[in-house]
Parts: C-alpha cells; sequence; structure tokens
C-alpha cells in the first residue's frame, strides 16, 4: 500500500504543483491518476520513487517514509515506465531490460536469461533481443520499457502516460495487455494519464484531478460514470455524450439501446454472470426455507 498523507510541493520558482494531497493506493491494484495537463499527476508519481521529494507531508509505502529509505535503492526496487519509452539508445533491447538487473548483481548470464523471459511476458518476439530502440516501433519500445520496468520484479509498477505516443490501434493492444499482465502478476499499478477512457479500463481506483493535484472524485469507474461528483467530472467524464450516455428506446421491433445522439447502439440482454449468480443465490435455502415442518 501506498499512502500520501498531506503532502505538498512547491518548486523553486515558487509553482504549487501539489498541495495538501492525501490517498490511499491499495497493493495488487491499478489506480489511475487522471486529469488535465499541468495537475501535478506526474509530480505525485515521482514523489512515490523519490525522482521528486515533497515539499511537506510524507508518502509511505507499507507504512515506511521514503523519506528514510536511499533515493537509489528505492527507485530500483520500483519499476518506471515512461511515455516514449526511455530506453538508452545505444542499449540493444536485451541490454535495456536487463541494466536494472545488473545494476542489483546479476550476472550477465543471469540478466539475459530473465530479461529473455520478460521479452515472453510482454509479448515481444525473443529475435528483436539484439536490436536497437530506433529499430523498432513505437509499439514495440513501448513493450520494452514495460518489460524493463518489470525487471527486478517490483510489487510497485509506475506508468506514466506509457501509451501516450503510440497509435490508437497499438494503444488498445497495449492496454489489452496490461490488463492480462496485471490478471498474471498483481503489481501495484499507478498508472498516469490525460485519457478518461484509458482510465475507465484500465482503473480499479481512479482519481480525478484538478489543478495543484486537488482530488475532485475518486472512486471505481462504476462509481463515477454512475454518480459523476459534478459538473467538472461529467464534462471531464463526457457523461451526456456519445455512447456514455445511453438510454432505451421502444421501437414496433422491440427494444433498442441509443446513445446521447439517438443512434442505435445495440439491444439489452441478460447479463450471464449475473443471471447465474442470482440463480446460486435463489437455490440457496434462506432462513425462512429451513426447518421445515
Ligand atoms: N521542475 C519544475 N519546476 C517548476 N515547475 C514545475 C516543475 N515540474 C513541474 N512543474 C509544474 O508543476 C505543475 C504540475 O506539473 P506535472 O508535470 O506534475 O503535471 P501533469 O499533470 O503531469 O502534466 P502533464 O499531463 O502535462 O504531464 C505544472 O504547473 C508544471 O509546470
Amino acid at each position: 500500500m501506498i499512502e500520501f498523507r498531506s503532502v505538498s510541493k512547491r518548486f523553486p520558482d515558487g509553482t504549487l504543483a501539489v498541495g495538501e494531497f492525501n490517498l490511499v493506493i491499495p497493493a495488487r491494484r491499478t489506480t489511475v491518476l487522471v486529469g488535465s495537463s499541468g495537475s501535478g499527476k506526474t509530480t505525485l508519481l515521482r514523489m512515490i520513487n523519490r525522482m521528486v521529494d515533497p515539499s511537506s507531508g510524507t508518502v509511505e509505502i507499507d507504512g515506511e517514509s521514503v523519506q528514510d529509505r536511499d533515493p537509489v535503492t528505492l527507485r530500483r526496487s520500483i519499476g518506471y515506465v515512461m511515455q516514449n519509452s526511455g530506453l538508452m539508445p545505444h542499449f540493444t533491447v536485451i541490454d535495456n531490460v536487463s541494466t536494472v538487473l545488473r545494476l542489483n548483481g546479476a550476472s550477465r548470464r543471469d540478466a539475459h536469461a530473465r530479461a529473455r523471459e520478460l521479452l515472453d511476458t510482454v509479448g515481444l518476439d525473443r529475435a528483436l533481443a539484439d536490436r536497437y530502440p530506433s529499430q523498432l516501433s513505437g509499439g514495440q519500445q513501448q513493450r520494452v520499457g514495460v518489460a524493463r520496468g518489470l525487471a527486478a520484479d517490483p510489487n510497485i509498477l509506475l506508468m506514466d502516460e506509457p501509451f501516450g505516443a503510440v497509435d490508437p490501434i497499438v494503444r488498445s493492444e497495449l492496454q489489452q495487455e496490461l490488463l492480462r499482465l496485471q490478471r498474471e502478476l498483481g503489481k501495484t499499478v499507478v498508472f498516469v494519464t490525460h485519457d478518461i477512457d484509458e482510465a475507465l479500463l484500465l482503473g480499479d481506483q481512479i482519481v480525478i484531478l484538478d489543478a495543484g493535484a486537488r482530488i475532485v472524485q475518486q472512486g471505481s469507474p462504476d462509481e463515477i460514470l454512475a454518480n459523476p461528483a459534478d459538473g467538472f467530472v461529467s464534462a471531464f467524464i463526457g457523461a451526456d455524450r456519445g455512447k456514455r450516455a445511453l438510454s432505451l428506446r421502444q421501437t414496433p421491433h422491440g427494444m433498442i439501446v441509443v446513445d446521447a445522439d439517438g443512434r442505435t447502439q445495440g439491444r439489452l440482454v441478460e447479463d450471464p454472470s449475473h443471471a447465474a449468480a442470482q440463480r446460486g443465490s435463489a437455490a440457496e435455502p434462506g432462513p425462512a426455507a429451513g426447518g421445515g415442518d
């Protein structure tokens, strides 16, 4: 678990990037920080691994203040994936992925063996291991970035707009890969994005931020979609637009679902898993059903 307690960050030029910020980030879940440009998302992320130190307040990991940890060791124990992959251009893929392992003392042979496994984990062909970053597509570079972030098998993975610079199709593939990885690995992921659709897709917890990292709303995707806290959140999630505002319409052919523009989107069907759960609970003998004669 990561906890921000009354954290503020004022940069030397006087900019207040984060003001009195409090948040609990649960372990083994994905928390998405979403907000417009300059709302302090990156600053928050970087305070977790001490790339930025708070001006006041504390950031704790499992109850221990990160200020009490050596910044270099702390940084190597936390995965960090950024936009444009942040790969070292003169290192091959395999060397980029194995750098942290080597810094942590692994032999070259062991580090490379582990790095090859990581290429499998993120869905990259091992044949790419000896290429340089410039010889990869943007999507492949981001996968290498994720492999590198996972190299030290960190409990925490910080992701700063990792899919922001790739085209929409590749972006969607990478999002699906992250969902799969998260199901398999169960890391504590803190993910920063501008994109509310990405936030709703990936987040177990979503934190919507305004300037100065003021929390406008925090909750699960369901909670936020069903109950936007105010007009700002409604506008941000597009609550009244397109597929976010579905309604039922009776037609001569049956009931259909239409979007905010009146375009047909589909029909209502029973959710099979929900129906099965309902049947299961109906089959269990309730208190009144027991006892008999
Ligand atoms: N080193 C710095 N010195 C001064 N001001 C800074 C510094 N780094 C960030 N800021 C300012 O702090 C505020 C928050 O920046 P931050 O990068 O955390 O926002 P963000 O939400 O991640 O933005 P974006 O989505 O554009 O990346 C901004 O006003 C920014 O200009």
